[in-house]
């Protein structure tokens, strides 16, 4: 019977067969050195990419063969035996760089040329001569670089595959005009467009954990489920960023995409089957029910100097140094369908904050007429990152002589349960669903256009109050950005914000990972 590994290695060569050309455009930038070039060499390590796989890097940038393999890679993880390196030696070999324009047609040629000599040096017969285009490019030329690569690149003897990081868009305007544009050039069966959080494991275990579980199916609704917290937080602000960030604000760059893709799998109805198509009908209906956020039920917030570090205004890169952009969001969506109507899904995301947590936190209701008064509310939680994790808070006997209630847990922390497992990064995992062709973990077009219009109100409130009149008023002025220390939990008002939508901690004095068994009996 073929193993897990095989049988995805199986689905890979029933798509290309035994070769595939990968094209990364962008190849100098940040990301292709960071994350992509790293993914490529963990699947090529795993045996997942076909025998006869070629990297081409191209990007304008000048580098030498030397400089470029320097470049890819420097953020592979260094191996601790001659195997390991012996592979990146061997990794290095399949892969090339080509350095050209985005807007010249004579440039796209030149890097077909150089994938149509690699196609004919390693013998690929017609029909097999598959490429994958990679875009680690800013978003402000997607649109010329997709057209230069159709018009000039695009195989016509193999199947051909074009990756889109986010950002698509700014707000419902301009990701329809992205969408469409893209839509001209390439078959949406053909884009893939990336949200890293899609590929991470535990956002990949919440369908597994939903609808494999019977136990969970008759409680996930709103007779049941208070209230849902989805949280995301980073220890560090926005240094070296600040002219990317400023544009984007922390619910473009993490909420309206990242967070909103986890909510859509939690809140979402069970798909008829695991098919890609069938997932993303169940979140665009999901998303579609979701009312665009009103200003009620946002608070916003920006980080200020403290504890020796810089507050986000006196960050170098920023241009606007009067910058009124969030770098923290609490938003509460409402979902006005059958399960939901009454749950808050309270999105909370922010940068320059005391720790860095990604979760879910699902807070039941209290029980009813409980023989036990006051015991807290059950949580169940997921923890995206670090240390990926579920645990469920419930209440449980005193062990001992006493009859109290106590709150603890259920804990299935991945580190301790599985321990020879070593989880692949998200963009591996993204990457290889790519070569199996297999959109479950991507973005659909009327995916975005849903998510979109949740957002852009708001978004173009916040963007109303960067834009000064000659008064010096700014159209967004009934809206209230407050501040927050650098390294705290957020705006003082959050722990009210997160109250007045429902969280409740009555009775919960306990905090996860769990206090030891002697610790607590020291208690008594
Ligand atoms: N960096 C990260 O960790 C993450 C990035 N992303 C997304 O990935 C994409 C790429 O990001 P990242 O690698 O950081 O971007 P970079 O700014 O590093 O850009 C990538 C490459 O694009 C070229 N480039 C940059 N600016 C321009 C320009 N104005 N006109 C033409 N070419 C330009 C440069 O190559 P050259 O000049 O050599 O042609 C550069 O090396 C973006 O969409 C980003 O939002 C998503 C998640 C995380
Ligand atoms: O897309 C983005 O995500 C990162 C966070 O990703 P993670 O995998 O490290 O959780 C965030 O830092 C960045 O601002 C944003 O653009």
């Amino acid at each position: 019977m073929a193993t897990p590994i095989e049988l995805l290695q199986n689905e890979v060569k029933a798509e290309l067969g035994d070769s595939v050309t990968i094209i990364v455009l962008g190849a100098s930038g940040d990301l292709a050195k960071k994350k992509t070039y790293p993914a490529l060499f963990g699947l090529f390590r795993n045996g997942f990419l076909p025998k006869n796989t070629h990297i081409v890097g191209y990007a304008r940038t000048g580098m030498s063969h030397q400089d470029y393999l320097e470049r890819i890679t420097q953020y592979i993880k260094p191996g601790d035996n001659n195997e390991h390196k012996s592979k990146i030696e061997e990794f290095k070999k399949i892969t090339s760089y080509v350095s050209g324009l985005y807007d010249k047609d004579e440039a796209w040629q030149g890097l077909d040329n150089a994938v149509k000599k690699s196609e004919n040096d390693r013998k690929i017969p017609s029909g097999n001569k598959h490429r994958i285009f990679y875009m680690a490019l800013p978003p402000s030329i997607f649109i010329p670089v997709a057209k230069g690569v159709k018009k000039n690149v695009y195989g016509h003897e193999g199947v051909n595959r074009l990756i889109v990081e986010k950002p698509f868009g700014m707000d419902s305007e301009s990701s329809n005009h992205l969408a469409h544009e893209l839509g001209q050039l390439f078959k949406e069966d053909e884009i893939y467009r990336i949200d890293h959080y899609l590929g991470k494991e535990m956002v990949k275990n919440v369908m597994n954990m939903r609808f494999a579980n019977i136990f969970f199916s008759n409680v996930w609704d709103r007779n049941y489920i208070d209230n849902v917290q989805i949280t995301f937080k980073e220890p560090f602000g926005t240094e070296g960023r600040g002219g990317y960030f400023d544009d984007f604000g922390i619910i473009r760059d993490v909420m309206q995409n990242h967070l909103l893709q986890v909510l859509s799998l939690i809140a979402m109805e069970r798909p008829i089957s695991t098919d890609a198509e069938a997932i993303r009908d169940e979140k665009v209906k999901v998303l579609k029910c979701i009312s665009p956020i009103s200003l009620d039920d946002a608070l916003l917030g920006q980080y200020v100097a403290a504890n020796g570090k810089p507050g986000y205004l006196e960050d170098e890169t920023l241009k606007n140094k009067e910058s009124r952009t969030p770098t923290f969001a609490a938003l509460a969506c409402h979902i006005n369908n059958e399960r939901w109507e009454g749950v808050p899904f309270i999105l909370k995301a922010g940068k320059a904050l005391n720790e860095a947590k990604v979760e879910v936190r699902i807070q039941f209701r209290h029980v009813p007429g409980n023989l036990y008064g006051g015991s807290a509310r059950n949580e169940l939680v997921m923890r995206i990152q670090p240390k990926e994790a579920v645990y469920m808070k419930f209440n449980n006997k005193q062990p001992g002589l006493s009859y109290q209630t106590i709150q603890t847990d259920l804990d299935l922390s991945y580190h301790k349960r599985y321990t020879e497992l070593s989880i692949p990064d998200a963009y591996e995992s993204l990457i290889l669903d790519v070569l199996r062709n297999d959109h479950s973990n991507f973005v659909r077009d009327d995916e975005l256009e849903a998510a979109w219009k949740i957002f852009t109100p708001l978004l173009h409130k916040i963007d109303g109050k960067n834009k000064k009149s000659a008064e010096g008023k700014d159209s967004g002025d009934d809206l209230k950005i407050t501040t927050y220390a650098y390294g705290s939990r957020g705006p003082a008002e959050l722990d009210e914000f997160v109250k007045s939508h429902g969280y409740d901690r009555t009775n919960a004095h306990y905090s996860w990972p769990h206090q030891s068994v002697a610790a607590l009996s020291n208690k008594l």
